[in-house]
């Protein structure tokens, strides 16, 4: 592992130094992902990194993990709280398409996810760009597979270092990081929405995905499920689709 952490370090190195940025950020939630990925570029870019807390409906002084972490890592910070941003657009929208007739209760849980990623995303380019920092994304290579992550929200990123490694990966990592304990063994969650997991949310859990990722065999009915998520979510892994040049006159 600490070879890993060294090569992930000299290539976050060079990926900044190639675009010609000063350093680097990450979006910190408080879970393990963000958690190690804060850790690497603060080793990368001692003094030209930053961790970025973006709280919605919580006070950024209640996300204890998230400032444990940037303390425990020695990590630069700042903490911007989108609360009012979310619910006022998330307010406009459903409005705005309530007045038309529009309004698709259904969608609204997985719409204001995603709308919360979103404006996380938005707003990482927005301080990148204040320091000349690219910002990292956190995806590893469970999330990527079963595409969970949200198209242009916490997948709209510069560099994604964990892309290859899977979850028992990043927890080895974290532990050779020094990350505390509380944060490796918490229950994963992307925190969108009260009592949100992952793994119930995907219906495999991350031993599951991590067990075929290593080339291993798995249960026929959880090899369907990844399969009917890999298929669904190929849209999120590739550049939007455009037509072939048109040739006629
Ligand atoms: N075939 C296709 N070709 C091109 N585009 C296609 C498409 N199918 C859908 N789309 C587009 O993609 C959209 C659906 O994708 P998307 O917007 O991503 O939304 P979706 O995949 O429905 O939801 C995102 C998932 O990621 C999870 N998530 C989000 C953020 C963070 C984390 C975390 O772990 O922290 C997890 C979240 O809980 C949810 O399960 C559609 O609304 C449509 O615009
Ligand atoms: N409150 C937040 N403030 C800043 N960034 C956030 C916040 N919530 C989520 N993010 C960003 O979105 C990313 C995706 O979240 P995800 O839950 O996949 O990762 P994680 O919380 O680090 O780890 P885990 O998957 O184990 O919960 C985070 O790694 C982080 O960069
Ligand atoms: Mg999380």
């Amino acid at each position: 592992m600490k070879e890993r952490i060294h090569y992930l370090t000299n290539w976050l190195q060079d990926k900044v130094k190639e675009a010609g940025a000063n350093g680097a950020l990450v979006g910190i939630s408080g879970g393990i992902d963000s958690a190690v990925v804060a850790y690497l570029i603060k080793k990368a870019f001692p003094e030209q990194s930053l961790g970025v807390l973006l709280p919605i409906d919580e006070e950024v002084e209640d996300q204890e993990d998230a400032l444990k972490l940037v303390k425990g890592a020695d990590l630069d910070y700042v903490g911007i709280n989108l609360t009012d941003s979310y619910h006022t657009t998330r307010q406009a929208i459903q409005n705005q398409l309530k007045e038309k007739g529009d309004w698709n209760e259904e969608h609204s849980q997985l719409g204001g996810a995603n709308l919360q990623a979103r404006l996380r995303m938005s707003t990482l380019y927005a301080v990148g760009s204040n320091y000349g920092y690219l910002v990292v994304g956190t995806d590893n290579a469970a999330e990527d597979y079963t595409g969970y992550f949200t198209k242009y929200g916490d997948g709209g990123v510069d560099l994604v270092p964990l892309i290859n490694m899977r979850k028992e990966e990043v927890r080895e990592m974290a532990q050779e990081l020094g990350i505390p304990d509380s944060i490796i063994h918490k229950k994963p969650s992307a925190e969108l929405w009260e009592g949100q997991s992952d793994e119930e949310e995907l219906g495999l859990s991350y031993d599951t995905i991590d067990q075929y990722l290593r080339g291993e065999e798995i249960d026929q009915e959880d090899q369907e499920r990844l399969n009917e998520l890999h298929k669904n979510t190929q849209h999120k892994r590739e550049i939007p689709a455009g037509p072939d040049k048109f040739k006629g006159a």
